[in-house]
């Protein structure tokens, strides 16, 4: 993809910078690419490695879900509106350049004053865009601090962005949870990931600060139909009954946010993203026999399949018999948040585990960072959770630590920033 000149005055690419310089050294190197980038002259491959950025959805929910993750999300100090807007169009432009794998500001990392700090802090230089994805979404507070209206937008608070309910069993820390916005940085490379939320915080210095942020490796989900199922913290294959990018109906009827789906026409074509930090008690889980596992989550550890037989892929029998009830019990996970159980509501997932460090008492702090995406919250996320705090034998192994959800604006074209549909549609 082209990028548009209007949009960013300099376009140095990570990579180019580094072959540049091994040909002729640094300071060579940065003359002769601040000429051709200002000239336009840059000719690269379209690389396999972007994804593009403008759409009629944001990237980062259908897209081929990439190996890493950061997620962060900030809280607006300024009240001004115009501010707001401002820093969302400068996160806009730096999001454009990091997807096309460029430094972003006038300088980048190493092209601006040498009495100035630099626009790119440089720790993705030589790096490719590593198919990074930067989906943003709106938590309730940025409209409403309790009942007082922010940045004039009380009246564009969709029903659907509700407060999500305590659920059984939550142990919610208010640190690590809700946030004015989200910024999910997906990429291959986890240093490119990391860059964004770092270069976005700076970018906000002084409007809006990281309330939280975590890291995720490894992804829990499949996205497409052709990639292969990973395997979540538990060994468990995970994402195996996930929503693909290649099912449109199921991505209209559980995903994307229609006109008739919504009090506010801004939302259309977007989606909410569910955050959910969930502790897994590995150890306690590594200590139980392979078909209590199995019996917890209702499949095979081996294949993924249904314990009622098949393959990976063969639906779930939940009526055919086994030793004293249902071959899949009732109480596993795949028999509790089955869409059969939830008047047929689905969800896309795309979550990454976890690791940070241990606790002190010699446990990983590790687990599932749950992330979906549904059109609706309230049908699509609510019920199933419910069940799931109530019922699920898996629960004995999980704690979740943070709750958030967040309207995420659909895609923009160029020329737009990020939420201007928020702003700007009546
Ligand atoms: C409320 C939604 C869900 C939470 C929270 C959740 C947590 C969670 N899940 C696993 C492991 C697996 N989940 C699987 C399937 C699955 N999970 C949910 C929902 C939540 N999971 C749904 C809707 C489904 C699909 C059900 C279906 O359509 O059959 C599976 C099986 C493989 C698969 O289909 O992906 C596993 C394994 C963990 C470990 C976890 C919390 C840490
Ligand atoms: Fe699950």
């Amino acid at each position: 993809m082209r990028q548009d000149k209007e949009e960013t005055s300099v376009n140095l690419s990570r990579r180019l910078l580094l072959t540049a310089a091994g040909a002729g050294g640094a300071g060579l190197a940065l003359g002769a690419l601040g000429h051709l980038a200002y000239a336009g002259q840059v000719s690269e491959p379209a690389p396999s490695d972007q994804i593009p950025f403008y759409g009629e959805h944001q990237a980062g929910i259908v897209t081929e879900s990439q190996d890493r993750m950061h997620i962060a999300a900030f809280d607006v100090q300024t009240e001004d509106r115009q501010e707001l807007i401002e820093l969302l169009q400068a996160w806009t432009q730096a999001i454009l350049a990091m997807t096309q794998g460029q430094e972003i500001g006038e300088g980048g990392a190493l092209a601006g004053s040498y009495n100035a700090p630099p626009t790119d802090t440089g720790e993705a230089l030589g790096l490719p865009a590593s198919r990074l994805t930067v989906t943003i979404g709106f938590g309730r507070s940025l409209f409403l601090d309790g009942e007082t209206p922010r940045f004039g937008l009380a009246g564009k608070l969709p029903e659907a962005l509700i407060e999500l309910p305590h659920f059984r069993g939550d142990m919610i820390e208010a640190q690590r949870s809700y946030g004015d916005i989200i910024v999910q940085a997906c990429a291959d490379d986890p240093q490119v990931a990391v860059h964004v939320i770092r270069n976005l915080a700076r970018l906000a210095f002084g409007k809006a600060n990281v309330r939280w942020s975590q890291i995720g490796f490894g992804r829990t989900s499949k996205t497409t139909a052709q990639q292969s199922t990973p395997r979540n913290l538990f060994g468990f294959k995970d994402g195996t009954e996930n929503i693909v990018a290649e099912d449109s109906q199921a991505l209209e009827e559980n995903v994307w946010v229609t006109k008739e789906g919504t009090d506010q026409a801004w939302m259309v074509g977007g989606s909410y993203l569910v955050a959910r930090r969930i502790r897994m008690h590995i150890e306690t889980w590594d200590r139980s026999t392979l078909g209590e596992q199995e019996n917890v989550v209702g499949r095979l550890k081996s294949s993924g399949a249904p314990l009622s037989g098949g393959d990976e892929f063969t639906p779930p029998d939940f009526a055919m018999p086994g030793r004293g009830g249902p071959i899949i019990p009732k109480d596993s996970h795949v028999a509790v948040v089955h869409p059969s159980a939830h008047g047929g509501a689905r969800m896309l997932r795309r979550g990454f585990n976890y690791t940070d460090g241990s606790d002190g008492l010699g446990r990983l702090d590790a687990g599932l960072f749950f992330i979906a995406f549904v059109n609706d919250a309230r049908t699509h996320f609510v019920p199933i959770q419910r069940a799931m705090s109530a019922n699920d034998a898996m629960n004995e192994y999980l704690r979740h630590t943070s709750s958030g959800l967040y309207a995420v604006p659909p895609g923009i074209q160029a020329g737009q920033y990020l939420g201007q549909q928020l702003f700007e549609t009546v």
